[in-house]
């Protein structure tokens, strides 16, 4: 019997994408407790339907009853709906549990690839164009756009319990915590089918940093960092005229406050490693694209298109 109910589990870890095996399903769990402090809370919020099935996986797999039985059912599921929502962990099991571990080449939803996506960070002051040249940089690259900002404005309108909290902190120009933001952009990169993407206004402060490299292990391949004399972030704030309740006089003067002492220090830290891409902001949109496409670029295109051939 018991063997039967393994064959079960380990075919349907087989399905979701992973060769690990029931009998190993202790150890999984106690590594992903070990592996730090981003599983945290979050292994108890994982949503599991009561009676142990996996929500919105295979719902036709048979159940079993009993008490005993559930509750272990549970509490696998539970570690298996966790490590299916997250691809990035295909990865850290691949690590932490070396062989034993085979992790799968495709995530749940059967498209992502387990390989870690190509991400850009893009940032700046606030007003000083980041959103403008990613609709950009998107155009003319097929990069996929992700703000930061935008992410949590929509949570804010979807009427989710961190809602309130999240619209406090913009209105106040603070930065809201990582845990909630690096969520976000994890169901916005999971979601997509892409491979690369633009992150704007993304990593903030060094929370935020930190944060994203130890759940992610995402090294950005570099920083686009826009570069603009406040007076001009100012003006363009005024003038976005887009409705939103962190344009006016008092808050922009904090988001400019909070740039200088919590943002600038990541670009810092990302300039030390080689990685920062200045762009100069203050110019006109196109002209500022014009140095953005020679960040993109590459060198041997530069070379190609600046050929003369003399006859
Ligand atoms: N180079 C530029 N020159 C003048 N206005 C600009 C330029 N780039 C963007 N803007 C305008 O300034 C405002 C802020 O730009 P946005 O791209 O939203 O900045 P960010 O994403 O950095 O907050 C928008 O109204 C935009 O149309
Ligand atoms: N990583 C991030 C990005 C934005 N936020 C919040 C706080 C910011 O003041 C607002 C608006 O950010 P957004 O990038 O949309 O806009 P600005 O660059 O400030 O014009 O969102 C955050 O808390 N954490």
């Amino acid at each position: 019997m018991m063997m039967v109910n393994e064959e079960e589990d380990d075919e349907l870890l087989g399905v979701l994408g992973y060769k690990v095996r029931l009998s190993e399903m202790a150890e999984v769990a106690l590594k992903l407790e070990q592996s730090g402090t981003f599983i945290g809370s979050d292994v108890a919020e994982v949503p599991v339907h009561k009676d142990g099935r996996l929500d919105g996986f295979l719902p036709d797999l048979p159940r079993r009853s009993g008490r005993n039985r559930l509750m272990s059912r549970a509490h696998k599921s539970r570690i298996i709906n966790y490590v299916s929502s997250l691809s990035y962990f295909n990865e850290l099991l691949s690590t932490t549990m070396g062989s034993t571990v085979d992790a799968a080449d495709k995530g749940v939803n059967g498209t992502a690839s387990a390989k870690k996506p190509t991400v850009i960070f893009v940032l700046g002051g606030p007003g000083s164009g980041k959103g403008t040249q990613c609709a950009y940089i998107v155009e003319h690259y097929g990069y996929t756009h992700l703000s930061a900002g935008d992410l949590l404005r929509a949570e804010i309108k979807s009427g989710s319990e961190n809602g309130t909290m999240i619209q406090n902190m913009i209105k106040e120009g603070k930065i809201v915590p990582s845990e909630v933001t690096i969520k976000l952009l994890q169901k916005a990169i999971q979601e997509n089918g892409n491979d690369k993407f633009l992150i704007d206004g993304f990593p903030r402060n060094e929370e935020n940093r930190a944060a994203f490299e130890k759940v992610t292990e995402i090294e950005p391949k570099f920083v686009l960092f826009f570069d603009c004399p406040e007076e001009e972030m100012e003006r363009r704030l005024l003038g976005r005229n887009q409705g939103r309740e962190d344009d006016n006089i008092e808050t922009i003067r904090k988001r400019f406050k909070v740039f200088l002492e919590s943002s600038l220090p990541v670009i810092q830290y990302y300039q030390a490693k080689g990685k920062v891409r200045k762009i100069h902001a203050a110019k006109p949109i196109e002209d500022v694209f014009q140095e953005v496409k020679a960040v993109f670029t590459p060198e041997a295109e530069k070379v190609k298109n600046n050929t003369c051939v003399i006859l």
